[in-house]
């Protein structure tokens, strides 16, 4: 099968995006792997899929695939601002606001005049068995409004804050992220035992109330230039914990977003570039 592809990337984040929306297209784990696999395949850290939906009230429907292990998951914040560049560049819709839902999530999202994208990306979630995350046992330190958990990584002991964005996120406050120890405790995170689903591991640096430099070491993608998703669960970690206000400029090592969260049930907004690289075709 030859399979034609958009080659984009949100902050660094890179994805291989694939227009299901005239014929549906049922992909095997190992056919997405090879998608992502930047030595063998196209390579990018997720694989996105848009696809129609028949849901009211909804435009499109997209599926997000990590590119390290084809799995599918729930949410992905830098893919969704550049689904939103790819359904109106192919003329698939006129709107400037979309809605669109994911695996488990409806999000709306807002085409900016500069081009940037804005995301609603739903409220934030604490309660542990939702994000999922095992306190059983656990006595956490409470900083303001956040339970911070000491969890055993290494041998060492880290303290995390566990939030859900529609997929799971440790988040840990360091003071460089240039030094923090992303590449060893990154994989002992994501597959630490008291998150059953895994988890994607952000490390935060404050810069100051409303500048933070971040490193996300993604569930099922290994270290990536940016995480939307991860950018949203750190700002809001760090407002909980009375460290940021309530806007903030996120430094990836791939670009810069800017989160806003008023705390409580408000949704948290996103707002960051999406680009597109090229157009190719992938024998399959
Ligand atoms: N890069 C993403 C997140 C992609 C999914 C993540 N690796 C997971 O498994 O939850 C983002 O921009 O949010």
């Amino acid at each position: 099968m030859r399979l034609p592809f958009t080659k984009m990337h949100g902050a660094g984040n890179d994805f291989v995006v694939l227009d299901a929306t005239r014929a549906p297209l049922d992909l095997t784990e190992a056919q997405l792997r090879h998608l992502g696999d930047r030595h063998f395949g196209v390579g990018a850290d997720q694989i996105l899929l848009v696809e129609r939906t028949a849901t009211p009230g909804v435009d499109f429907r997209y599926r997000i695939f990590n590119g390290g292990s084809g799995e599918e998951v729930e949410q992905c914040g830098n893919g969704s601002r550049c689904f939103v560049r790819y359904v109106v560049d192919k003329g698939l819709t006129d709107k400037s606001t979309i809605r669109v839902e994911t695996l488990n999530s409806l999000l709306e999202l807002r085409l900016q005049n500069d081009g940037r994208v804005t995301v609603d990306m739903g409220a934030p979630v604490f309660e542990p068995a939702r994000v999922p995350f095992d306190p059983s046992g656990l006595e956490p330190r409470v900083v303001a409004d956040s339970p911070l958990w000491p969890l055993d990584v290494n041998g060492e002991r880290v303290e995390i804050a566990a939030v859900s964005m529609g997929n799971p996120h440790a988040v840990q406050v360091v003071t460089d992220v240039d030094t923090a120890p992303v590449a060893t405790q990154g994989p002992a995170i994501e597959s630490h035992p008291r998150f059953p689903r895994r988890v994607n591991a952000g490390f935060l640096q404050v810069v100051d109330r409303r500048h933070v430099r971040l490193r996300v070491y993604e569930r099922g993608a290994g270290e990536t230039l940016a995480c939307g998703t991860g950018a949203c669960a750190a700002v809001v970690a760090g407002i909980r914990r009375g460290l940021l206000d309530a806007v903030v400029d996120v430094e990836t090592r791939g670009g810069r977003l800017t989160i806003e969260w008023q705390g409580g049930d408000a949704p948290v907004l996103m707002t960051g570039p999406a680009v597109t690289v090229y157009e190719g075709a992938i024998e399959l």
